[in-house]
């Protein structure tokens, strides 16, 4: 069910400038998310997404500007942030690895309980009945992630994929108008991140809006009412996923090459054409000819380790679901799924 309020800014930011000495990592960044919205912010490595992220959360203090949500302007606090509406998910999984599936949901629902600490340490009326409601709630958003059924495992003992819906159901817990993802689908296989992302949809139904950052072009095309570029810590273009994918200046700078041009094919078919001559070279009795091996390592990398919890991956990516293997931003995915750890 799609919310039927009219849409109303749920994130402002204005004027966002963060330095770290003499470096410029986000500069003069302006970003409006509203009600029912889901909003991509892409860009290279480097080009300052997560920092631009730390600042709309208040884990960085911006040099300049303001952030604001519903009208209200935030402290620079994480948890006064938190309070106010805004929960995020890491770049890096960060559960709790040795609490059980629920109790990091419980954790998440800290901000809402207002018991106090004389209440939990005597465990009055109240505070059994606040925690019997989180309990309740918690399960309904495992539920919802579907890990309901995993509810007293230990975190560390989930696969890599259900780590990360179990981050957003943590999240989720803060009861929050605006959910803010850092790049959720780092290191899934295709399926994992299918299902991810009709999860978000799922999410934006709920009537909580989203701003995502993502390296995985077709995941952020599909998804997002618009898209936000950055580009050294400035924005580059914004709009919707058809307007950011056929600016040029986006393709110049960032894509490389049309979106619609499904990158990475050229070398898929370059390593086909290299597999198939030498299937024929054998058949003659020939030693195989060796493929080009630029075409080939770009095409097919190798696996990097994953997280000791996550499972192998169920089959080979397809060419065409992997759409940035040709993108400066593939090492990105690697880097990501060897950080996968619970911490
Ligand atoms: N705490 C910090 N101190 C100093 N420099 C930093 C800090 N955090 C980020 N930077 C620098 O700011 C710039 C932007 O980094 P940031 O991590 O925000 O980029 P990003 O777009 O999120 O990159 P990626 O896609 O690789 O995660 C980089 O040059 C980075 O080295």
């Amino acid at each position: 069910m799609t919310t039927t309020i009219a849409p109303s800014p749920v994130l402002e930011a204005a004027g966002v400038t963060m330095r770290f000495g003499g470096l410029t990592a986000v500069r003069n960044v302006d970003l409006t998310v509203n009600s029912g919205e889901i909003v991509g912010l892409i860009g290279p490595n480097g080009a300052g997404k997560t920092t631009f992220f730390n600042c709309l959360t208040g884990l960085y203090v911006p040099t300049e500007g303001k952030v604001s949500y519903k009208g209200t302007v935030l402290p620079p606090k994480p948890h006064l942030v938190t309070q106010a509406g805004i929960a995020r998910t890491f770049q890096n999984i960060r559960l709790f690895a040795n609490m059980t599936v629920l109790e990091n949901v419980l954790v998440g629902r800290h901000t809402r309980t207002k018991e106090g600490l004389w209440s939990a340490l005597l465990r009055g009326p109240g505070f059994k009945k606040a925690e019997a409601k989180s309990r309740e709630r918690a399960m309904e958003l495992l539920e919802f992630i579907g890990l309901e059924h995993k509810a007293d495992h230990l975190a560390r003992n989930l696969p890599y994929g259900e780590q990360r819906k179990l981050e957003i159901a943590r999240a989720l817990a803060s009861e929050p108008g605006l959910l803010l993802l850092d790049e959720p689908t780092a290191g899934m296989n295709p399926q994992e991140t299918r299902a991810t992302e009709e999860l978000v949809f799922a999410i934006r139904d709920m009537g909580i809006a989203v701003l995502v950052i993502e390296h995985d072009m077709r995941f952020i095309f599909n998804l997002c009412d618009r898209v936000t570029v950055l580009m050294q810590g400035e924005k580059l273009v914004e709009g919707t996923s058809d307007v950011v994918q056929g600016d040029e200046r986006v393709i110049a700078a960032y894509l490389g090459t049309p979106f619609e041009g499904a990158p990475g094919a050229e070398e898929v078919a370059e390593v086909e054409a290299a597999a198939a001559a030498a299937d024929a070279t054998s058949e003659d009795g020939a030693a195989p000819a060796a493929p080009d091996s630029g075409a080939a390592a770009e095409a097919a990398p190798e696996p990097e380790a994953r997280d000791e919890a996550a499972p192998e991956p169920e089959a080979a990516p397809e060419p065409e679901a992997a759409p940035d293997t040709a993108s400066p931003e593939a090492d990105a995915q690697g880097k990501t799924r060897t950080e996968g750890d619970s911490r």
